[in-house]
C-alpha cells in the first residue's frame, strides 16, 4: 500500500493521474473506488457522484467542496480535491482501509459492536462533531455508514458536504421545508414544520447512531420510511433499554438518553457530552477498535461478498413488470435514505395515516415483541436458533406475516394476498456473515431484521446532462467529448480486458469494478432490502398541481398514496381498468402513483389539506390506486395460476403441503369463488418455496465463493512461506 495521508495541494485534477481499483462502497448517490494517485504512488479513495441523478447546482457543489477542503480535523474525513469528469463528480479523499462501521456490521458483527469499541467509536465520531460544529456546520448525515475506520483504528466522520448538497436544489439553509438526511436518524425538530433546527439535530443522529452500533441497526429501521417520521414525532424517544440490553453499562444508556431527548434545546452540546463519564473513560481505538477486523478479508472481498448477497436478493426482485408492479408498493414502503420532503405534505399524510389507530398506537416494544415472536418462531421450527423458513409450511410464514404489526401489509394480507416481497423475506433466511476468526457462518435469525430497514439502490442516468466540467477547486477544467463517454452499462465489458486497456478506460469512465452487472443494487449503506429509486430529479418540483407527491425533491418519491387509507374494498364493486384510461399513471420511480390532474374532473383539485374529515377528493385517488393495484394482482395471480400445471397443485396439496387457509375478508367472499382462493394460496406456497430456495442456492454460491477466496489467500501465504524457508534453507 502506498504512503496515506497526503495534502490537499499534492493532488491534481487531473483523472489520468488517478488509477482505480476496486470498489470498495456504494451509497445512494455514489459509489468509491480504491485508487492509486499516481504521481506519488499513493493510495487514495475516489467518490463517484453521478451528477445525471441529480439536478445538482454546480455553483453549490463548488461551494460545498470549498468548505470541504477548509475542513481540518483527524477524526473528519477531507476531500483532498474534487473535480468534475464528464457526468461524475470526483471526490479524492484518504482511503479508510477497513470501510465504515455498518459495513463491518453487515460482514461480521449483526448484532452490533461490543460496548468497549462503541465508546471508542463514538468518541472519536463526537471530537468530529463538536470540530464541525464549532465551525458553524451540521453534519446532518451522521450514521454507522458515515464513520469510517483504518486499519489502525482510527474513525473519522466521512460524508460532509458534498453529498448533503447534492440533493437539493438550492440554498439548503434557506429552504425551511427540505432536510437532507436518513429518516431513522432524522431528529424530530427536523420534522416538524416551522420547528427550525441546529447543530443538535446532530446529536440526536448521533444517539440514534450509538443505538446502531449497539444493536446493528437502528431504531425503527424495518418500518417504512412515513411509520419512522411519524413515529419519530410521536412516540416516544428510542432508547437503550434497562432490561433488554442489560450488557451495556448504565453510564452508555444514560449517555444516549440524553442525546435522544425531543426538545432540542435539552440536548448536550457535543462539546459538553464529551465530558461525559461514557467517554471519560473511552478506550483508544487502536486498542478497542482494531481488534474488530483483525482476521478479516480485505475490504474490497468483503464489499464483493456484500454485493452478491444483495444481487442475489436483487436477482429475485427482478420479475415480470406487472408482478413488480404488485410488489413495489410494499418496496417503497420499507424505507429510503436521506431524502427529502415537503413538510406540509407530510403533515396532510400524517393527518390521514391518524385515522389509522394501528399506526399510531405502534410504539417501538411492538417492534420487539415482532422479533421476538418471529425468532421464537423460527427457533421452534429450526431448532437451532437458526431461522430456517424454507421449512416453514406457509401457514406458518402466513402467521409470522400477521405477527408483524405493520398493519400496512395486512391489509392486503387480509385480501388473500401477502405481498410477493414480504415471502420473500420471510424466504431470505441466511445471510452470509464474516466470523471473526476468518470463516464464514450463516447469521441468526436477527439479521432478518436488519434487512427490513432502510435502503436505497441505484439507477442508471436517463436523461443527458449539458455538460459543466471543471475542477472544483482551482485548477484546470476537464473536457471530454462526449464521444469518450462511457456508459455505466459499458463498465461490465471493461472487466475482462488486460489492464493496461482497462485502465485507460477507467480514466473515461470511473464506475466499472465489480463483476457483477447489477440492475439495481441495494446500498451497502443500509441495511435492508433494496427500493428502487426514481429515476432522477424531476423537473418543477415545487408544482404541486401535477402530483399528490409527499416528497419529490430528493432520489426518491414518495406519494401520499397509503395503502391503510382503504381497507376491505369489496374487490367485486371495481371496474377492471387499464392504465391509460386511469387518472392514475405510473411514476418512474417505485411504483408510486400519481394524480394526473388533466385526467381528473375540472375544479377538482389534486390536494388538498388534510383535516379529520378525509375529503373525497383526496381519498378518491387513493380508493383508484387500490383499486388499480387490486387489479393487477389479480392479473398477475391469474397469469400465473394459469401458467401452473394442475398437476402439481394436486400434488402439492396430497403431500400435506398446503398451509391453512388465509384469513380472508367477509367483503370478498362474495365476490371470489373459493377455487380461486385455494389457488391463489397454492400460488402463493409456491412462489415462497420457489424463492426461498432461489436464495439458498445463492447463499451457498456466495459462501463457496467466499471459501475459495480464504483458500487463495491461504495458498498465497503458503507458498509465501515455502519460499522464505527454502531462502533459509539455501542460506544456512
Ligand atoms: N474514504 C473512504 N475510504 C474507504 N471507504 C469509503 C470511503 N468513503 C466512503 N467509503 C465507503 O463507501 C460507502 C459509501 O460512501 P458514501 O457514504 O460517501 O456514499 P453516499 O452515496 O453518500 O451514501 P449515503 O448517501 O447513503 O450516505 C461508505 O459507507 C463506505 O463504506
Amino acid at each position: 500500500m502506498g504512503r496515506m495521508g497526503g495534502n490537499r495541494s499534492n493532488y491534481s485534477v487531473n483523472p489520468a493521474d488517478y488509477k482505480l481499483l476496486e470498489e470498495v462502497g456504494y451509497g445512494a448517490s455514489a459509489t468509491v473506488y480504491r485508487a492509486i494517485y499516481l504521481p506519488l504512488n499513493e493510495v487514495v479513495a475516489i467518490k463517484c457522484l453521478d451528477l445525471d441523478r441529480f439536478n445538482c447546482n454546480l455553483d453549490d457543489i463548488r461551494r460545498e467542496a470549498q468548505t470541504m477542503s477548509l475542513i481540518d480535523h483527524p477524526n473528519v474525513v477531507r476531500a483532498y480535491c474534487s473535480f468534475v469528469v464528464e457526468q461524475n463528480l470526483w471526490v479524492i479523499m484518504p482511503f479508510m482501509d477497513e470501510g465504515s462501521c455498518l459495513h463491518l456490521m453487515k460482514i461480521a458483527y449483526p448484532d452490533g459492536f461490543e460496548e468497549a469499541a462503541i465508546g471508542s467509536i463514538l468518541k472519536e465520531t463526537l471530537k468530529a462533531l463538536e470540530y464541525l460544529h464549532q465551525q458553524g456546520h451540521i453534519h446532518r448525515d451522521v450514521k454507522a455508514g458515515n464513520i469510517l475506520l483504518d486499519s489502525n483504528g482510527f474513525v473519522k466522520l466521512a460524508d460532509f458536504g458534498v453529498s448533503a448538497c447534492m440533493f437539493d436544489t438550492g440554498d439548503r439553509q434557506r429552504s425551511r421545508n427540505t432536510f437532507v438526511g436518513t429518516p431513522c436518524w432524522m431528529a424530530p425538530e427536523v420534522l416538524q414544520p416551522g420547528s427550525g433546527y441546529n447543530s443538535k439535530a446532530d446529536i440526536w443522529s448521533f444517539g440514534i447512531t450509538a443505538l446502531e452500533l449497539a444493536h446493528g441497526h437502528a431504531p425503527f429501521s424495518k418500518y417504512p420510511p412515513m411509520k419512522v417520521l411519524l413515529m419519530t414525532i410521536q412516540n416516544a424517544p428510542p432508547g437503550l433499554d434497562y432490561d433488554r440490553d442489560k450488557k451495556f453499562s448504565k453510564s452508555f444508556k444514560e449517555m444516549v438518553a440524553m442525546c435522544l431527548v425531543k426538545d432540542q434545546t435539552k440536548r448536550p452540546t457535543a462539546e459538553k457530552l464529551l465530558k461525559h463519564s461514557f467517554f471519560k473513560y473511552a478506550k483508544p481505538p487502536e486498542l478497542s477498535v482494531k481488534k474488530l477486523f483483525a482476521d478479516l478479508p480485505p475490504l474490497w472481498n468483503r464489499v464483493k461478498a456484500l454485493q452478491l448477497k444483495d444481487a442475489a436478493q436483487l436477482a429475485l426482485k427482478k420479475m415480470p413488470s406487472a408482478e413488480q408492479e404488485a410488489i413495489s408498493q410494499s418496496e417503497y414502503q420499507r424505507g429510503v435514505s436521506a431524502w427529502n420532503f415537503d413538510v406540509d405534505d407530510l403533515k396532510a399524510q400524517a393527518s390521514l395515516v391518524r385515522d389509522d389507530e394501528d399506526i399510531v398506537e405502534m410504539r417501538e416494544e411492538d417492534e420487539n415483541k415482532f422479533f421476538t415472536n418471529y425468532k421464537d418462531a423460527t427457533d421452534s421450527q429450526s431448532g437451532m436458533g437458526k431461522k430456517n423458513s424454507e421449512k416453514l409450511p406457509l401457514g406458518e410464514l402466513t402467521s409470522l406475516v400477521d405477527s408483524d404489526d405493520m398493519k400496512q401489509s395486512e391489509s392486503l394480507n387480509k385480501k388473500g394476498k401477502i405481498l410477493e416481497s414480504d415471502l420473500q423475506e420471510l424466504g431470505s433466511s441466511k445471510n452470509i456473515i464474516w466470523k471473526r476468526n476468518g470463516s464464514i457462518t450463516e447469521a441468526s435469525a436477527s439479521s432478518l431484521e436488519k434487512d427490513t430497514g432502510t435502503s436505497k439502490t441505484k439507477t442508471q442516468p436517463v436523461k443527458s446532462r449539458q455538460t459543466q466540467s471543471g475542477p472544483l477547486v482551482p485548477g484546470a477544467v476537464l473536457g471530454h467529448s462526449s464521444s469518450e463517454k462511457v456508459r455505466p452499462s459499458e463498465r461490465f465489458e471493461n472487466e475482462n480486458q488486460p489492464s493496461g486497456e482497462k485502465i485507460n478506460q477507467v480514466r473515461r469512465a470511473p464506475s466499472f469494478s465489480g463483476p457483477l452487472m447489477l440492475p439495481n443494487r441495494a446500498s451497502a449503506n443500509s441495511l435492508s432490502a433494496p427500493i428502487k429509486c426514481s429515476g432522477g430529479f424531476r423537473d418543477s418540483l415545487d408544482d404541486k398541481s401535477k402530483t399528490n407527491l409527499v416528497q419529490i425533491k430528493g432520489r426518491f418519491s414518495v406519494t401520499s398514496e397509503n395503502l391503510d387509507l382503504v381497507k376491505d374494498i369489496p374487490l367485486s364493486s371495481v371496474p377492471r381498468r387499464s392504465s391509460q384510461g386511469s387518472p392514475l399513471r405510473k411514476s418512474a420511480s417505485v411504483g408510486d402513483w400519481m394524480l394526473d390532474s388533466k385526467l381528473l374532473p375540472i375544479g377538482q383539485p389534486p390536494k388538498e389539506s388534510a383535516n379529520t374529515n378525509i375529503p373525497a377528493s383526496l381519498l378518491m385517488p387513493h380508493l383508484q390506486n387500490l383499486f388499480q393495484q387490486t387489479s393487477i394482482q389479480q392479473d398477475l395471480i391469474m397469469n400465473l395460476l394459469n401458467s401452473l400445471q394442475p398437476a402439481e397443485a394436486v400434488d402439492a396439496s396430497l403431500n400435506g403441503k398446503l398451509p391453512p387457509p388465509l384469513p380472508r375478508s367477509s367483503e370478498n367472499n362474495g365476490s371470489v369463488d373459493s377455487a380461486t382462493s385455494e389457488r391463489e394460496r397454492l400460488l402463493l406456497f409456491k412462489i415462497a418455496e420457489l424463492q426461498s430456495r432461489m436464495i439458498n442456492l445463492s447463499d451457498e454460491l456466495t459462501s463457496e465463493k467466499l471459501k475459495q477466496m480464504q483458500l487463495e489467500q491461504q495458498l498465497i501465504a503458503l507458498s509465501s512461506q515455502e519460499q522464505h524457508g527454502d531462502i533459509r534453507e539455501e542460506v544456512a
